[in-house]
């Protein structure tokens, strides 16, 4: 897998790969991300965690300047995201939670696409796709038609043309929802192992505690729009065992109630967008 090029000037040492000061996104009179400060350090796996609805996606949506920064600041390596639109692209991978592979083009094929949209010179593509799919344990079945993968294979297809670029950060929407926990380790391993070969950084949502637990250095712990906590998680369970003095040692999911305390209840559950979502993902295997 290559490594991350910063052949679009690199930024100086110490500079974070991500940072948000007061960002705030409403939708009509929703305010969904509602003064949001945010660091993401160069190298690291950073969870922003919560339920549905809670704001994640808006918020990524905004770094990756899908959408417009209406209040507050936001850089990635650097480069302002109101500003600096294209260049904050260059240095992105993002795989959004929506289906973006085509069912009727093979794997090589869809990585292929990326690969020419990413403006990939011509004589590096077949090389850096075959490096993209061998890095998501895909090069066998890389030329069957990408309707005959399992949901977790469309996954890391996904995650394959997301790397195709040689991203500095990769940015992940809830990348294991709606599959098996085989699937899911699947998936988290081979973003862990990339992350090691190549020192990306990567920010990832997600609603699931335990897999921010076992696979992200840092987490912010988001509610309502705001990030009510940030740490380690062991940094965010011990604290929480401290408050409260109990033998019994927190759960992620523990911090995450004692912080936003109410309205959760569809936590560890699914609610239509979540049943909508899941369907989805099973039309893809299907
Ligand atoms: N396009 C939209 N139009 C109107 N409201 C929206 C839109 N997108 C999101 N919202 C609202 O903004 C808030 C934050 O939604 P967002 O999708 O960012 O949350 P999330 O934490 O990513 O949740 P999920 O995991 O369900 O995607 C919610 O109240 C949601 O209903």
């Amino acid at each position: 897998m290559s490594t991350p090029s910063g052949s679009t000037a690199d930024p100086p040492a110490g500079t974070d790969a991500v940072s948000c000061t007061g960002l705030e996104y409403s939708f009509g009179g929703t305010r969904a991300v509602d003064g949001v400060d945010l660091s993401v350090t160069e190298g690291e796996v950073f969870g922003l965690l919560g339920p549905n609805g809670a704001g994640k996606t808006t918020a990524i949506r905004v770094i990756t300047t899908l959408l417009p920064v209406p209040a507050g600041m936001v850089r990635v390596f650097g480069r302002d995201a109101a500003r600096q639109k294209m260049a904050v692209r260059r240095l992105l991978g993002y795989v959004p939670q929506q289906l973006s592979a085509d069912s009727a083009l093979t794997g090589r094929e869809n990585v292929s696409l990326f690969a020419r949209v990413f403006d990939i010179p011509r004589r590096e593509r077949a090389e850096r796709v075959a490096e993209a799919l061998e890095a998501v344990g895909l090069t066998e079945v890389a030329d069957r038609m990408a309707a005959t993968y399992s949901g977790g294979m469309v996954r890391r297809l996904e995650l394959a043309q997301a790397l195709v670029s040689a991203p500095r950060l990769l940015i992940l929407d809830e990348p294991t929802i709606g599959l098996d926990p085989i699937a899911r380790t699947s998936v988290w391993e081979r973003i862990t192992e990339v992350r090691a070969a190549t020192g990306m950084t990567v920010l990832v949502t997600t609603h699931y505690m335990d897999e921010a637990d076992q696979y992200c250095d840092r987490v912010a712990l988001m509610h309502l729009g705001r990030i009510r906590a940030l740490g380690t998680p062991e940094q965010l369970k011990a604290e929480l065992g401290r408050a409260e003095g109990s033998d019994r040692q927190p759960t992620l999911e523990d911090v995450f109630r004692h912080f936003a305390d109410s309205g959760l209840d569809n936590l560890g559950g699914e609610d239509f967008r979540d049943v909508r979502r899941t369907r989805r993902t099973a039309s893809r295997v299907g």
